[in-house]
């Protein structure tokens, strides 16, 4: 007999696939941030990485691999084939091309659904059961082509949304206060990220997409508009509302600076991954499917604070919101629909 069968006594063969299975998809900037962040925070004990790049793939996977005693034991594997990642309760997607010099959003985003159709049906396949976290930008139009593709019900398609604009937005918060950020609360909805460049004859103006609930800004209960009803408006003499521009702001800045962004993202990631496997019912900031909230009628993702539990967005939080916020949210969606209309799946 083998040392192994000496060793060792069978008692039971051992289940394949724990509950805690988590796929991600593009092991880039983005996708290893998540992968690192979800196993050092002891989010999952099984992740499996997918790309098409395969050299970097088994590279990431050994380097990983190499750490499992520092992380809990936990188990990494790769392959560029999808059936790596069957029964996985969770599959991230970061996979996607970046915007090139010169390319117009709209390009890009046909490009990354074109990669979608390639990506998002293998996922289902083998994880029918799953829940799909988009990460890839344009990340509210593609968590739409992904919902589109996969064919899964809406609470289980998620978009990582607004959820480091808000995380941004706590952070530079807590700068100006001098308050730990988790202890700064403020929520930044709508559309992902930065501004939609509207091209209007030879002007063009610049939109900021998303929408910070400064009616909400608070520390322990304490609104920042009950001590100044102006903050949050051009009126207001401290310009409080410079954090919203500062957070578009930084985005570039670490773009400019290392040319990616990473560490931001793939540890607000691992927070949606982890309120996802405790079935925390945590509340987050994530792109949902919003047609019939807040009087919006297009089929389109957009964020707003959603509980997140194993069975993906369980309930959306209703908030009450001004005119001027209502019609943030009424431009993205009319605007997003435009561009999904032009889409070919
Ligand atoms: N939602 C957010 O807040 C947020 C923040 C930062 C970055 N992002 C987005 O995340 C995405 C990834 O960013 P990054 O810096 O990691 O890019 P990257 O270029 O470093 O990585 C992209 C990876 O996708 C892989 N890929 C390409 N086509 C693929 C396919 N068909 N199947 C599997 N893998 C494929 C590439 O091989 C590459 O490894 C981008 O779209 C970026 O805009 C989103
Ligand atoms: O931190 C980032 N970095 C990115 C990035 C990462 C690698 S290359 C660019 C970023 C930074 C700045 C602008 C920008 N614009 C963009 C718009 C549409 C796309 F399809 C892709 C990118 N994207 C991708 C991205 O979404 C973010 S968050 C972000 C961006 C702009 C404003 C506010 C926030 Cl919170």
């Amino acid at each position: 007999t083998t040392l192994k069968d000496q060793l060792l006594t069978t008692v039971t063969e051992s289940v394949s696939t724990g509950k805690n299975k988590i796929t991600v998809v593009g092991v880039g900037q983005v996708g290893m941030a998540c992968a690192f962040s979800i196993l050092t925070n002891h989010v999952s004990s099984d992740v499996v990485l997918i790309d098409v790049m395969a050299d970097k793939l088994k590279g990431e996977m050994l380097d990983l691999q190499h750490g499992s005693a520092f992380m809990k034991n936990a188990k990494v594997s790769a392959s560029t084939d999808y059936s790596v990642s069957v029964n996985s309760s969770l599959c991230i997607v970061t996979a996607g091309a970046r915007q090139r010099e010169g390319e117009t959003r709209l390009d890009l985003v046909q490009r990354n659904t074109d990669i979608f159709k390639g990506i998002i049906p293998e996922l289902v396949k083998y994880s029918p059961n799953t829940i799909l976290l988009i990460v890839s930008n344009p990340v509210d139009i593609l968590t739409y082509v992904a919902w589109k593709l996969s064919g899964l019900p809406k609470n289980r398609v998620i978009g990582s949304g607004t959820n480091l604009d808000s995380a941004r937005f706590r952070f530079l918060l807590s700068q100006k206060l001098n308050v730990a950020p988790t202890s700064c609360h403020g929520w930044i909805i709508g559309e992902h990220g930065d501004t939609s460049v509207y091209y209007n004859y030879e002007t063009f103006v610049f939109l900021f997409v998303s929408v910070p609930l400064w009616s909400g800004v608070n520390v322990a209960g304490v609104r920042l508009r009950d001590l100044n009803e102006y903050v949050g408006t051009d009126k207001d003499e401290e310009h409080w509302n410079e954090l919203h521009k500062q957070v578009i702001q930084s985005a570039y800045q670490v773009i400019k600076l290392k040319g990616y962004t990473s560490w931001a993202i793939g540890l607000s990631v691992s927070q949606l991954a982890s309120a996802i496997l405790r079935n925390s019912n945590q509340v987050h900031a994530v792109s949902t499917l919003v047609t019939d909230h807040h009087g919006i009628k297009e089929e389109v993702f957009l964020s707003l604070p959603c509980t997140l539990g194993e069975d993906g967005v369980t309930h959306i939080v209703q908030q009450k919101l001004t005119d001027n916020e209502l019609a943030s949210l009424h431009t993205s969606s009319a605007m997003m629909h435009k561009v999904q209309e032009s889409l070919k799946f």
